[in-house]
């Protein structure tokens, strides 16, 4: 334990240390409005009561999965308060669309996982960061936070840096209704078991991952201007959508970009999210060969293996046993070539790379505090308050793990082992026991990982 205090506090600084020698990273694909309400029972009840408790109750047996009325709109809600789950539906009707709209909410946040990275890296780390909008509406633009933060406009034929907030345009307002509920909120006979939200997406965009006119035509210039690129929102593709359009024309698209920032030696990271359709999830592991580095989960890498591995490894890997994640990453590797592999779970992370360092395992030890930062404040505001984040205590059970890999590979010192054409990285992680919020913490891990490591190696 000791040991790992130590370790936390030199890697702390020199990421810090490290960070401004970023020079520019690129966010891609998707942004959007998170608008957040938090239920009130009267307030439900009464707009439930005015368009008829029993068509709205029946949604509840036999969910819709998409909204195209205000009976799917309630329904739904019930349905994710009543089994305490997260659920998120699409809003098809326009006539609800504006009714969502005039419901209002508590909060608006920037949403999706590239507008979110772009407050993080752009924000609060200060790195020179561009991010692809699909829309710039203004209601949007004022969520980025102040700081080094772009989006690319042609004006005339060249291509222009600024602010969000400086290219405001008459777009589409991109919205994802959260509607947030506690533990026990009881709406008529229905009480919910945990607390949990349901998300009614009125976002014709970021579903099909529609990338604006700069990024189609403009990308060279774009990618002549960063070191790093993360990419993510991938994992909404569908298989068809009703205009012809398949997946397989974003990934075309995306494969493009990859040519293009690999022949600018841009170093790209993938971030996985669980992607339900198998034919897209199959075509993305066929992409990871283009990028250099790939952040995931426990049920992301277990998703991979049913397709490139075998069910019992996988069924292993969601059960969580180190080993078994271990052989999981190897296989990864072999198949696709790719150069870094960074798994996160609850308590630990791995990193596999083909290459060697003490940055990387100072990598992971930052995104471990700035994920508890953010998981005890809600969001991370200054890169200062991630000092406090070392007074959090560290994961005791990631103790027996340590043991056990120190069994296993004899090469095992201060969380690095030499697997002499790989390195395996093994960190114990800091624990939030009660967090604010646990909203895109694992983007905020993947990213502050991969930008460090590589400000770390550049010096
Ligand atoms: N209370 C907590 N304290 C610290 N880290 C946490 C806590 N809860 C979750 N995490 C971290 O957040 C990660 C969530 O990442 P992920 O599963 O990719 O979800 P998402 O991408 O939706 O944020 C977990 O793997 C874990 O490492
Ligand atoms: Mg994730």
């Amino acid at each position: 334990m000791r040991l790992w205090k130590r370790l936390y506090v030199n890697a702390l600084e020199n990421a810090l240390n490290a960070i401004p020698n970023i020079e520019g990273v690129l966010l891609g694909y998707n942004t959007n409005i998170d608008a957040i309400k938090y239920l009130d029972k009267d307030d439900l009840e009464k707009r439930i009561e005015e368009i008829g408790k029993d068509k709205v109750f029946k949604v509840i047996e036999n969910p819709s999965e998409k909204i195209s009325s205000l009976e799917d709109l309630f329904g739904g809600i019930l349905r994710s308060i009543k089994l305490g789950k997260a659920m998120e539906w699409f809003v098809e009707s326009e006539e609800v669309r504006k009714y969502l709209r005039e419901w209002e909410w508590d909060e608006l946040r920037i949403g999706g996982q590239a507008g979110i990275m772009a407050n993080l890296l752009g924000g609060v780390y200060g790195i020179p960061t561009i991010v692809h909008i699909p829309q710039n509406p203004k209601l949007q633009a004022e969520l980025f936070a102040d700081g080094p933060i772009y989006v690319p406009v042609f004006e005339g034929d060249e291509l222009k840096l600024v602010h969000p907030k400086e290219a405001v345009a008459d777009e589409e307002e991109l919205i994802h209704y959260i509607y947030e509920f506690p533990k026990g909120f009881q709406v008529f006979d229905i009480q919910a078991p945990r607390e949990n939200r349901f998300i009614a997406n009125a976002d014709d965009y970021n579903a099909r991952v529609y990338m604006r006119k700069e990024f189609r035509e403009g990308f060279e210039e774009i990618a002549k201007k960063v070191e790093l690129a993360i990419i993510s929102g991938l994992q909404v593709l569908k298989e068809h959508y009703p205009d012809g359009m398949t997946y397989r024309d974003v990934l075309d698209r995306v494969e493009n970009h990859l040519n293009i920032l690999n022949r600018y030696n841009v170093k790209t990271h993938f971030e996985f999210a669980y992607t339900a359709n198998r034919r897209v999830r199959e075509a993305l592991i066929e992409l990871l060969p283009k990028f250099t580095s790939v952040g995931l989960n426990e049920v992301e890498l277990a998703s991979i293996i049913e397709i490139i591995g075998d069910e019992e490894l996988a069924k292993e890997v969601l059960e969580g046993h180190v080993f078994s994640v271990i052989d999981a990453m190897n296989i990864l590797m072999d198949e696709t070539g790719i150069e870094r592999i960074h798994f996160h779970t609850y308590g630990y992370y791995l990193a596999l790379t083909q290459y060697m360092g003490e940055e990387v395992r100072d990598a992971l030890l930052f995104a471990s505090l700035a994920a508890a930062t953010k998981a005890m404040r809600g969001n991370l505001e200054r890169i200062e308050q991630i000092r406090d984040a070392l007074s959090v205590p560290t994961n005791e059970r990631a103790m027996i793990l340590e043991e056990e890999l120190e069994k296993e590979f004899t090469e095992f010192e201060n969380g690095i082992i030499d697997m002499t054409d790989r390195q395996l990285t093994f960190v114990p992680t800091k624990i939030v026991a009660s967090p604010k919020s646990t909203v895109g913490i694992g983007d905020t891990i993947s990213s502050s990982a991969f930008v460090s490591e590589f400000g770390m190696r550049k010096k």
